[in-house]
């Protein structure tokens, strides 16, 4: 049976996609068969952040009718398969929503976990990756605005009979004016299932097309997307001892040119 799973934030920009992607990344190397549907059909960048644009055939061509789904589907790193949702404003006009039902239906055939990348906001876009789910992850950052606009998400996925699997707080900072992980829970009245700090690597990550999961296997934010991973298919996670490199040594790699 696989599971569909729906990784929703309400407002943009807070990291859903770099989680999505990593998170698809991490369950593969579980051994789960992952599929990654970037279901941002108007502001797809899945395929940026896995150094994957430019494909010929995409969502986009799908949703058009002009392809059929198995040509979509192009394999990422650690073996996880993305279905990339394109680039091109062209290939947008042709879409036609209401094709993403029988889609996602051939999509899950030999797959045990299907992440849907929803698009920002409430629109029809978001509503038929909310439709889609069956369980949902909300990522917001610890900000009001951006919980304010997850609890209008999750609302509205608990009206369509969505399980809520819980919140993920991304680019979490030590920093006052952020809410705490006990004022979100009460807030959105879900779980906090995990925090991923802050962390400049994760847009260097992207900038190089490859995964931070990949790129830096000891970051936190590395550890904190493998034990998410492990959680959610009910694996044992062992982690890896984060980086302690002082100020001294990082300052003399980064003059130095190191890493
Ligand atoms: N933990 C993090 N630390 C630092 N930067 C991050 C972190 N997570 C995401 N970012 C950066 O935040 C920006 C937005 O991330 P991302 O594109 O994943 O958000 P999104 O919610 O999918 O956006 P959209 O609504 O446009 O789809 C990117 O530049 C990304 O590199």
């Amino acid at each position: 049976m696989t599971r569909v799973i729906t990784i929703a934030s309400g407002k943009g920009g807070v990291g859903k996609t770099t989680i999505t992607a990593n998170l698809g990344v991490a369950l593969s190397t579980y051994g789960e068969r992952t599929v990654v549907l970037d279901a941002d059909i108007a502001m797809a960048n899945l395929e940026l952040i896995l150094g994957m644009e430019g494909k010929s055939v995409t969502l986009h061509e799908v949703l058009a009718g002009e392809a059929s789904i198995e040509d979509a589907i192009y394999e990422g790193p650690s073996g996880v398969r993305i279905v990339p949702a394109g680039i091109s404003l062209e290939g947008l006009r042709n879409v036609k929503l209401d094709r993403l039902e029988e889609t996602l239906s051939r999509l899950i055939e030999d797959t045990d976990i299907l992440l849907i990348d929803a698009p920002a906001g409430l629109e029809k876009d978001a509503l038929a990756a909310l439709a889609a789910a069956d369980e949902l992850i909300l990522v917001t950052t610890p900000e009001v605005p951006s919980i304010s606009d997850a609890l209008k998400t999750k609302i509205i996925a608990t009206k369509l009979g969505v399980n809520i699997l819980g919140v993920v707080i991304n680019r979490e900072q030590h920093d006052k004016t952020f809410l705490t992980v006990d004022e979100i829970e009460t807030i959105l009245e879900v779980p906090v299932i995990s925090v991923i700090p802050d962390d400049p690597e994760v847009s260097r990550s992207a900038a190089f097309g490859e995964p931070i999961v990949i790129k830096n296997p000891k970051s936190q934010v590395t550890n904190s997307i493998m034990k998410l991973a492990a959680d959610l298919v009910g694996e044992q996670y062992h982690p890896i001892e984060p980086d302690k490199k002082g100020v001294i040594t990082k300052l003399i790699d980064g003059l130095m040119g190191r890493r």
